[in-house]
C-alpha cells in the first residue's frame, strides 16, 4: 500500500508578517514541490515509523512500542485537527533528541516534530515508511515548512477513515473540497510546530494553489487577468520564520501605535495590489501601466516590511542590483535573507533579463523562474508518478 503526495511552495506577492497581525496578503502557488511517500509494511515484521529525508541524506526510526510509551495520553488516531499539547511537545522532543541529528542539520528538528504529530495524530501507532524529496530550497521564503506540512497531511489522510479518495484513481489526482478543508487544517497544526505563530496563509496556498488573497484565516481566491513574470533570487542567506515572526512581534509590543499604522497601510496596499491583477486590462489601462503600479506597491511593501525589521543586507543588494535595470523588488516570505522577488514586465527584452540574471549570480545569489499560480496538493496511488 503506497500513496505519494506532493504540495507546491509559494511566492508572497504582498502582506508577509502585516498577516500575521490581521492584514490582507497575497500570494500564489510556484511549480517546486515537495514530495512525500507513504507506505505501510506488508510483511508484518517491521515494527517501527521511519522518516527519510533524502536530500539530506537523514533516515530516522523509531520504535512503535517507544512512540506509544512515549504519547501514551494521546487519543490517536484522531478524526479532527488537534493541537499538539505542551506535555506532547516535551515528549516529542525526546523522540526527536533520541534520533541525535547532526547539529548542521539541526534546523530540521523541528520538521521531524511536526512528521511525529502529523504521523501519530492521523494514523496512530501503526508502523509505516515515509520518503521526503523536494525542490524547493529550505528556510528560504519559498514556504518550504507548508509544502512539507501540506504533503505530509494529504499522504497520510489518504490512508485514514476520515477522507474518501478513490485508491484505484491513475496519476495525480486532487481532493474534494471538504477533504482540503480537512488537510489545511492538519497542515495548519503541523505549521505551528515549526513556525510558533503561523497566520495559515503559507499552507493554504500549497493545499488550493493558484493564487489567493488571505486575511483573519480566510481565503479568496484571485482569478489574474494579465500574465505574471517573477525571478525570484534566492540570497542563500539562512533564517528561520519563526524567529523573524517573533521578532516583528515584539516590535509590535514596543511600538503598537505606530506598527498598526504600517499592518494597515499594508492592508490597503494588498487590496490594492490583488485588483489591480484581477482587473482586465483595457485600452486606458494597459498592461504596461498595471505592471507600473504593482513595481510601485511592491517597493512600498518592501519599504514597510524594512520598517519592520525583517530587511537582510544581502536582500538590500538584490534591490540595488535589479533597481540599476529599472526593475522593482520584494523580498518573499519571512524575510532576514532567503528570497526576492523582482517582477519581470511583460516587455522586457530577454538580453536584460539574462544580465540581471548574470550580474545577481556574480553576487552569489541564485535566480529561479518558477512558474505561477498552478495545482495545490495532488495525490497519486501505487508509485507510478
Ligand atoms: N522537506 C523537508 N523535510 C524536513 N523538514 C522540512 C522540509 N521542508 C521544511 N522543513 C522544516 O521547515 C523548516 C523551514 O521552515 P521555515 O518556515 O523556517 O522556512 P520556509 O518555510 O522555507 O520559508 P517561509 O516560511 O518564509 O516561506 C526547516 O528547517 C525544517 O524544519
Ligand atoms: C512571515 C509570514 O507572514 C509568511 C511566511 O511565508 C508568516 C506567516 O504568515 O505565517
Ligand atoms: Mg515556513
Amino acid at each position: 500500500m503506497e500513496v505519494k503526495a506532493r504540495a507546491p511552495g509559494k511566492i508572497i506577492l504582498s502582506g508577509e508578517h502585516a498577516v500575521v497581525h490581521g492584514s490582507t496578503a497575497v500570494a500564489a502557488s510556484i511549480d517546486l514541490f515537495t514530495y512525500v511517500t507513504l507506505s505501510f509494511a506488508t510483511a508484518g515484521n517491521d515494527d517501527s515509523v521511519k522518516l527519510q529525508l533524502k536530500d539530506m541524506a537523514l533516515e530516522f526510526s523509531w520504535p512503535i512500542r517507544r512512540i506509544r510509551e512515549a504519547l501514551s495520553s494521546l487519543a490517536a488516531p484522531s478524526s479532527t485537527p488537534t493541537s499538539c499539547s505542551i506535555e506532547s511537545v516535551k515528549s516529542i522532543s525526546a523522540l526527536v533528541e533520541e534520533q541525535n541529528i547532526p547539529e548542521a542539520k539541526i534546523a530540521l528538528a523541528s520538521g521531524v516534530s511536526a512528521f511525529l504529530w502529523l504521523y501519530t495524530s492521523i494514523q496512530g501507532f501503526k508502523p509505516a515508511t515515509v520518503i521526503v524529496t523536494s525542490d524547493l530550497p529550505l528556510g528560504s521564503g519559498l514556504g518550504s515548512s507548508a509544502a512539507f506540512c501540506v504533503a505530509l497531511s494529504a499522504a497520510l489522510l489518504a490512508f485514514s477513515d476520515s477522507v474518501t479518495v478513490d485508491t484505484k484513481l491513475q496519476g495525480w489526482s486532487i481532493f474534494g473540497e471538504s477533504d482540503l478543508e480537512l488537510l489545511n487544517k492538519w497542515a495548519y497544526e503541523g505549521e505551528k510546530i515549526i513556525h510558533g505563530k503561523p497566520s495559515g496563509i503559507d499552507n493554504t496556498v500549497s493545499t488550493y494553489g493558484n493564487m489567493i488573497k488571505f486575511r483573519s484565516g480566510n481565503l479568496t481566491r484571485i482569478k489574474p487577468s494579465m500574465p505574471l513574470k517573477m525571478l525570484i533570487t534566492n540570497t542563500k542567506v539562512g533564517r528561520n520564520t519563526k524567529a523573524l515572526v517573533a521578532g516583528v512581534s515584539e516590535r509590535t509590543l514596543r511600538h503598537p501605535n505606530a506598527m498598526s499604522f504600517v499592518f494597515n497601510a499594508v492592508d490597503s496596499i494588498s487590496n490594492e495590489l490583488a485588483n489591480i491583477i484581477q482587473s482586465p486590462a483595457s485600452d486606458d489601462v494597459s498592461i504596461t501601466q498595471k505592471e507600473e503600479k504593482l513595481e510601485e506597491l511592491m517597493e512600498m511593501n518592501q519599504g514597510l516590511l524594512q520598517c519592520m525589521g525583517v530587511s537582510h543586507a544581502s536582500i538590500e543588494t538584490v534591490l540595488r542590483t535589479t533597481l540599476k535595470y529599472k526593475l522593482a523588488s520584494k523580498l518573499t516570505g519571512a524575510g532576514g535573507g532567503g528570497c526576492v522577488l523582482t517582477l519581470l514586465p511583460s516587455l522586457l527584452s530577454r538580453t536584460v533579463v539574462d544580465k540581471v540574471i548574470a550580474e545577481l549570480e556574480s553576487c552569489g545569489f541564485q535566480c529561479l523562474t518558477a512558474g505561477i499560480g498552478g495545482n495545490g496538493v495532488e495525490i497519486c496511488f501505487g508509485g507510478s508518478s
